[in-house]
């Protein structure tokens, strides 16, 4: 397959690195917006507010109505707004969901929300390590596309892969849309580890116990641990839970130096959408009859419920157990 229009729904970081990644492919790309276009700036500069330094290539079409007729859709807005979007996009393109995260109000991972709102459209979920100024850099970068059927995930990867950024095909669609939702609630509680002085080798054991934690939700969904090893999981934690440029890291550093989660919320524009998942995913989790220790204190600590200190004697006066 090679899909030469895509359309990109979401001017954010990510929908703008993405739309250049495709656009250097040789791609036109339409590029949506909910704010108004920012003429004349943009037609001089090039640039958007979200990526300052990057200049869209010319192939990049900036427009406030969805595109009906494109190959390939990304969806690039955050995911609690993924459903409200979803359900007013034209057109019968395959959806690729590139948000990550768990909707508060239903539970529902991406491809569950676009099967509710677009049914029987193709829908496919794109996620891996990928901070998204790298990848607008022309950065080498690798990711996972999960599909239902992996034939489908292969055409998929076919038609948005780029000499820089490579891409795997998954047929574990449950296990790549948990991983991405999943590292960011564990990558804010890293961040409060180092916000607290707590040390690396705290941060390195909330790094595997959260992947352990992560796979059996997974695996209790349906979805398979060993995806949870592969990028969208293991790859996604690494690099959320040790790069400073990650919103939900640096979230939580600042509340393990002791700020509060309002204070930080009040100056960021951009979203850190492990907030909203934490409570979420431990939803999920107890639905599914699954410990999630991790999830869970990240969860209180987000809610004020306890200190990082508290939080400390909860994670290590658990009962011992098996690895
Ligand atoms: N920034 C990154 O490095 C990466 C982000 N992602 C995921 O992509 C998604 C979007 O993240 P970013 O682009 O970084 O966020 P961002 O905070 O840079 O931008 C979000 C964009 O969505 C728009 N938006 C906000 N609320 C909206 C609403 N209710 N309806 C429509 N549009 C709305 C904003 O105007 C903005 O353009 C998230 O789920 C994130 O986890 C995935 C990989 C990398
Ligand atoms: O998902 C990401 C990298 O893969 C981006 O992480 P942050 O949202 O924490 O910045």
């Amino acid at each position: 397959m090679s899909a030469r229009h895509i359309a990109v729904i979401g001017a954010g970081a990510w929908g703008i690195a993405l739309a250049c990644a495709q656009a250097r492919a040789g791609a036109q790309v339409s590029l949506w917006m909910r704010r108004p276009i920012p003429a004349p700036d943009f037609d001089r500069t090039r640039t958007l507010p979200r990526l300052p330094d990057i200049e869209l290539p010319p192939l990049v079409t900036l427009t406030n109505s969805f595109p009906a007729e494109a190959d390939l859709t990304l969806l690039t807005v955050p995911l609690q707004s993924l459903r409200d979007i979803s359900a007013r996009l034209p057109g019968a393109s395959p959806l690729i969901a590139c948000c990550k995260g768990v909707e508060t109000a239903t539970g529902a991972l991406p491809l569950q929300i676009l099967a509710e709102t677009q049914p029987g459209r193709a829908a496919a979920m794109l996620s891996g390590p990928n901070f998204a100024v790298e990848i607008a850099r022309d950065l080498p970068a690798a990711a996972t596309i999960a599909a239902p059927d992996l034939d489908e995930a292969r055409a998929y990867c076919a038609g948005l892969a780029t000499p820089s950024f490579r891409l795997y095909a998954s047929d574990d669609p449950i296990g790549v849309q948990t991983g991405a939702a999943a590292k960011n609630v564990i990558a804010i509680g890293a961040g409060i580890a180092i916000g607290a002085e707590l040390g690396e080798n705290a941060r390195a054991a909330l790094i595997t116990r959260g992947g352990v934690e992560i796979a059996r939700l997974a695996e209790a969904m349906g979805g398979r641990a060993a995806t949870i090893a592969g990028l969208s999981g293991m790859g996604d934690l690494i690099l959320t839970c040790t790069g400073p440029g990650s919103r939900n890291f640096s979230l939580g550093l600042a509340l393990g130096r002791g700020e509060t989660l309002e204070e930080i919320l009040s100056r960021r524009t951009t979203v850190a959408e492990g907030v909203a998942t934490a409570p979420a995913l431990l939803a999920l989790a107890r639905r599914h009859g699954v410990a999630m220790p991790i999830v869970e204190t990240v969860t209180r600590l987000l809610a004020g419920s306890v200190d990082a200190k508290r939080a400390r004697a909860l994670l290590l006066d658990r009962p011992p157990t098996t690895e």
